[in-house]
């Protein structure tokens, strides 16, 4: 785990040796103990190096030890015994130094960087703080300002900016163990007193007190109900505010509630999700593993909209060259500007060169013919989709993957129009496609694994988060969102009104509501696509628009809405109103509560009093009752892509893990429950009935969500 030398005569190397990041776990801190005493013990040893096999300092805390016992050497005497060693510690950071791994670091009486290097405290990612000393070292060594910035977001920061900071001595373009070596033999003999950061008086601007108060107000604003950012700026308050030893102790108590709370549990559950879902399989039993990508190397994107705007933004950026196809002159000159304007913005906020030679625009479809990849943007209509499709198969290299950005249409239709329909994948961006981190690489029944580990690999390159799905209507995220609308819709009829569902769910940690949310996606969206499903239509013999459609309750309500063209913050009225179309500033609106009034009244309906607990359990348990379904069909491999999906698509709170891992926290029992309770109430809305892989799961003695992939297999084995 730790493996000492002795370098240059008298300098004692320790070097961390845990693929692949060499956390701290119990054996390495065990390891540090032990090589660090023996550093100290040799006579001819006059300085240390500590430092990170295969240029990677040290990832920090081994996050899998949290979930058990915990043993062997606790870090924070570890690092105290560190920064109190008679010989001078230099820390030799590599690749990364994060977490306790910083903290170590911070220990140590000189830290030297390569410039590659990057150093951070991320735990608040984790529901935690940096608990081995880091919330009270790093203020005392960088200032409080830029101590609450790096701990309250938790952000890597450069090699370059650690220096500014004065948060390392040292930064090397060099073999940075040499550099540290020759660095640590130079202040061999040096005092150490003023080296040991735990002794430095806290560097506080005169008005901290108001940087104090501000801070908290903007991390309890964009919080969202996490209380990690809270207890970080209360944890580097105690280090301005109270000797090192009180501010220790200060840190051990907001770290023992944040370690124990369920919201650490969710956070550290979705780290892993997130790698999870890289590790993707088919029901075919094509994997990750053994389904090796393609090179991409030129790039088109057909359709230059919202979307294809976003999508071939992202491309570029990422260096792909990309021909960007729009048919029509003046969207396409449009589109040229507005491409160029994200790019120009994009590289001023990095620092870089926009792309921009990078994208060859036309209006031609013959344009794509050399090109390795095709992701289609065009409007959502499968007969439009389905001609691009033809065109694209006559016109692109047999081998040329075939992708389209729908939101939810059958792939495989699209698949059935090409002459080589196993190229053919969804790759499902959300909007803004340049901001927004998910990707839905979604594999219709002729799909092969190369295409979608090429779409994978894709979706990695232009830093997305990609995640495989089956092909069925809305893939997962707009699947699950169909039975989360409606019973929004259903809770207006019953006696809600948008802003108390709203504010129940922006409360549960969600950024918006979802009607804010339909407000700023543009209620005629759906109603388009309930128009060409049939849905969005008056009842043929009333000409009245019915609460019912083939058996189930449906809801019109958004249908009416359109039909006096709310469409939301473009037209400046929807479920909320707004001071002028394209305005952001939702406000209640009297005319809405009237209509709504009048539409209960219309159809008889007694608007009875919904409380809080009644708009979560069936916004939520519905959308979670699809989700198990999702599994149960083999859409999903296993609940953490629904998990992934729904925190970075539709801005679940991650604190909450999303909604597979919320199930499991509420109790599956309970959601069981809830939702025999609804489905009796509202026996003709069939997403309020509980699923059998959710019954099943319930009866299997509620195993741990780690567990539920075992009983989803055994569930679709009896299918
Ligand atoms: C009764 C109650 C008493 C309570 C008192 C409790 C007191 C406890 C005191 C504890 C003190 C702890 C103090 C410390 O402040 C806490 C921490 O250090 S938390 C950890 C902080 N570190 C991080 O958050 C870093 C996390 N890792 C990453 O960001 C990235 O992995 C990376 C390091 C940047 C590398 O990225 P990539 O190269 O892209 O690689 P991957 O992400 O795919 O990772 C590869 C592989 O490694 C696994 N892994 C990464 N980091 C860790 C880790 N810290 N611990 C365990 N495992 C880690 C990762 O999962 C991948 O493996 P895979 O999942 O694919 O198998």
């Amino acid at each position: 785990m730790a493996q000492y030398t002795r370098v240059s005569g008298s300098v004692g190397l320790i070097t961390l040796q845990s693929p692949p990041v060499n956390a701290l776990s119990a054996a390495m801190r065990q390891g540090i103990v032990d090589m660090m005493q023996r550093a100290l013990s040799e006579p001819e040893v006059k300085s240390v190096v500590i430092c990170g096999q295969n240029g990677i300092f040290c990832g920090g805390a081994d996050i899998k030890e949290f979930g058990g016992q915990m043993s062997g050497p606790p870090l924070i005497p570890m690092i105290h015994a560190i920064e109190a060693a008679s010989k001078p510690v230099v820390a030799a950071i590599e690749g990364i130094a994060l977490g306790g791994g910083l903290e170590l670091a911070l220990g140590c009486h000189y830290r030297i960087a390569h410039s590659k290097a990057r150093v951070g405290l991320p735990e608040v990612t984790l529901g935690l703080l940096p608990g081995a000393g880091g919330s009270q070292r790093l203020p005392r060594l960088i200032g409080v300002p830029a101590a609450l910035d790096l701990i309250t977001t938790g952000r890597h920061v450069t090699a370059a900016e650690a220096l500014k900071f004065g948060l390392v001595d040292q930064i090397t373009d060099h073999n940075t163990v040499n550099v540290a070596v020759k660095f640590a033999q130079r202040v061999a003999d040096q005092p150490l007193d003023a080296r040991r950061i735990s002794t430095y008086p806290c560097l506080c601007p005169s008005d901290v007190a108001v940087l104090f108060e501000e801070v908290m107000q903007r991390v309890r604003r964009t919080a969202r109900g996490a209380i990690a950012p809270i207890a970080c700026v209360q944890a580097v308050r105690a280090a301005a505010t109270l000797p090192y030893n009180q501010g220790m102790e200060r840190e051990r108590e907001l770290m023992a509630t944040l370690f124990t709370s369920g919201q650490a549990r969710a956070l550290q559950y979705f780290f892993f999700a997130q790698r999870a879902v890289g590790r993707w399989s088919m029901p075919s039993g094509a994997r990750w593993d053994t389904s090796k990508p393609r090179p991409v190397h030129k790039a088109a994107v057909i359709g230059l909209g919202t979307m294809g705007r976003g999508i071939t933004v992202a491309l570029a950026q990422a260096g792909f060259s990309v021909v960007a196809v729009e048919t029509q002159e003046k969207q396409l000159m449009e589109a040229k500007q507005a491409i160029s304007g994200m790019l120009e913005r994009g590289a001023k906020r990095r620092g870089v060169a926009p792309a921009l030679d990078k994208i060859n625009y036309g209006r031609n479809i013959q344009s794509v013919a050399d090109v390795d990849l095709v992701i289609e943007a065009v409007f959502e209509d499968m007969a439009l989709k389905k001609k691009v499709f033809q065109q694209l198969s006559a016109v692109c290299k047999p081998s040329t993957f075939l992708c389209s950005n729908t939101s939810g249409l059958d792939i495989d239709q699209l698949a059935c129009q090409t002459r080589n329909p196993e190229l053919v994948v969804g790759m499902h961006f959300f909007a803004p496609a340049h901001v927004m981190k998910l990707l839905e690489v979604v594999y219709g029944p002729k799909s092969s694994p190369l295409a979608v580990a090429t779409a994978m690999q894709l979706g990695k390159k232009i830093g997305k988060v990609s995640v495989a799905v089956g092909n069925c209507r809305g893939f997962v995220g707009n699947r699950m969102l169909k039975p989360y609308l409606e019973q929004a819709l259903f809770l207006l009829e019953e006696g809600a009104t948008p802003e108390f569902v709203d504010q129940v769910l922006e409360e549960f940690g969600f950024a918006m509501g979802v009607f804010r949310m339909s407000d700023l996606s543009g209620l005629d969206v759906g109603w388009k696509v309930r128009m060409a499903d049939g849905l969005a239509m008056p009842d043929p013999t009333t000409g009245q628009p019915t609460r019912l459609r083939q058996g189930r309750r449906y809801s019109p309500l958004g249908d009416l809405l359109c039909e006096q063209g709310r469409f939301g913050q473009k037209t400046g009225r929807g479920w909320y109103q707004y001071d002028k179309p394209g305005s952001q500033v939702a406000k209640p609106d009297p005319w809405l509560h009237s209509f709504l009034d009048e539409y209960r009244a219309r159809h008889a309906l007694v608007a009875h009093r919904i409380d809080h607990q009644e708009v979560l359990e069936r916004c939520l348990y519905s959308m979670i009752n699809e989700g198990f379904r999702i599994l149960e069909d083999g859409i999903a491999a296993g609940p953490e892509d629904i998990d992934v999906i729904y925190v970075f698509g539709y801005s679940w709170p991650r604190h909450h893990g999303g909604p597979m891992f919320y199930a499991a926290t509420v109790g599956l029992n309970k959601v069981l429950e809830r939702l025999e309770h609804y489905y009796q109430a509202h026996p003709d809305v069939p997403s309020l009935q509980p699923c059998h892989l959710l019954r099943k799961l319930v009866a299997s003695g509620r195993p741990p969500i780690q567990k539920w992939r075992e009983v989803i297999k055994k569930v679709r084995s009896q299918l």
